[in-house]
């Protein structure tokens, strides 16, 4: 469990994170979303100690990072997979790791199996590929087989199967009971992967619910309603306007609800003895409840219709 209580981070005029107040549940992979600069990087730095809060508390546990006398084996982080140093091999970076945090030796060749480059521990982290560095990150997470995970842009430079194997470990340490924070820009993969959502804009708390909630509370997520009988439809419209639903006619014959769910639709209709042919929700996408969620928080948008 992370617990934030009003988390501030100023850097002189600019407000960073801007008095977080969350939980970040074990059990579930809670997707840590918003626009460039929103905050997440710098927030999860403070989680780590990295970063000292202007203001407000940090969490894990019930503790501050540095409580921990072994810190790894209370919380793995990847968050930049270019922190190795480029001389060293896989498995000498992950054996450091591990003596400094009591974590036995034997733990190393494990974690590099998990994450596929066994074969490969020997070599430089310099030549590494951005995959392959990505999942050495990885490994250094897991190593200390810690009960909370943070992850930034995890999948980043990953191939399509790559990014399938980390929705799987995702999805595997959560029903482990582990706490699973990961930060993505990917809305389709993230719409895959997390549980709940927690979604910041400059700093602010902009969401924090279960995925299906974020998706209901978009604009996109309408109920399509046709009838055959345009005087029947008139009814309906008229009955969900008193139920402060936005109503769309689309045609004589046909609605489109959005505010309210089709059970009520269909419990209205069934009660003004109105005939239905359709009556199907149209999710929004992920993407579009974001775009919806955000629209006031993007810092560095590029200019519309504008040539180079
Ligand atoms: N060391 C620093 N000094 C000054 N400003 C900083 C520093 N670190 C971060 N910032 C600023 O804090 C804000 C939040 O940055 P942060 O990297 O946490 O955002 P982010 O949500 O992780 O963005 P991205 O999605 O682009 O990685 C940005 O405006 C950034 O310029």
């Amino acid at each position: 469990m992370i617990t934030l209580e009003g988390l501030t981070k100023r850097y002189g005029d600019a407000t960073a994170v801007d008095g977080l107040t969350l939980s970040v549940e074990p059990g579930l992979v809670t997707g840590f979303l918003g626009p460039n600069g929103a905050g997440k990087s710098t927030t999860m730095r403070m989680i780590l100690g990295l970063d000292r809060p202007t203001a407000g508390t940090a969490l894990i546990r019930g503790r501050r990072y540095a409580e921990f006398r072994h810190p790894l084996r209370e919380v793995g982080a990847l968050l930049d997979a270019k922190a190795v140093h480029p001389g060293r091999g896989a498995r000498a970076h992950l054996r450091a790791m591990a003596y400094s945090n009591g974590i036995p030796v034997s733990r190393v060749e494990e974690v590099l199996a998990v994450v596929g480059l066994a074969g490969v521990s020997g070599k430089r982290a310099g030549t590494f590929s951005l995959g392959m560095g990505q999942r050495l990150g990885i490994a250094g997470a897991l190593l200390g087989d810690p009960g909370v995970l943070m992850f930034d842009e995890p999948v980043n430079g990953l191939d399509p199967d790559g990014v399938r194997w980390v929705r799987e470990l995702m999805r595997s340490l959560a029903a482990e009971g582990r706490t699973v924070l990961v930060s993505s820009h990917l809305m389709s993969e993230m719409e895959l992967t997390a549980d709940r959502l927690v979604v910041i804009g400059k700093g602010r708390l902009l969401a924090d619910a279960p995925i299906a909630e974020v998706l209901a509370a978009s604009s996109r997520h309408r109920v399509r309603v046709r009838g055959p009988r345009p005087e029947g439809m008139d009814a309906l419209a008229a009955g969900l306007a008193g139920r402060a639903a936005d109503v769309e006619r689309v045609s004589a014959g046909e609605l489109l609800v959005s505010g309210v769910p089709a059970e009520t639709v269909g419990e209205l209709a069934h009660g003004l003895g109105v005939l239905l042919h359709e009556l199907s929700p149209q999710e929004a996408t992920l993407e579009q409840a974001y775009m919806e969620l955000t629209a006031g928080s993007v810092e560095y948008a590029a200019a519309q219709g504008e040539g180079l």
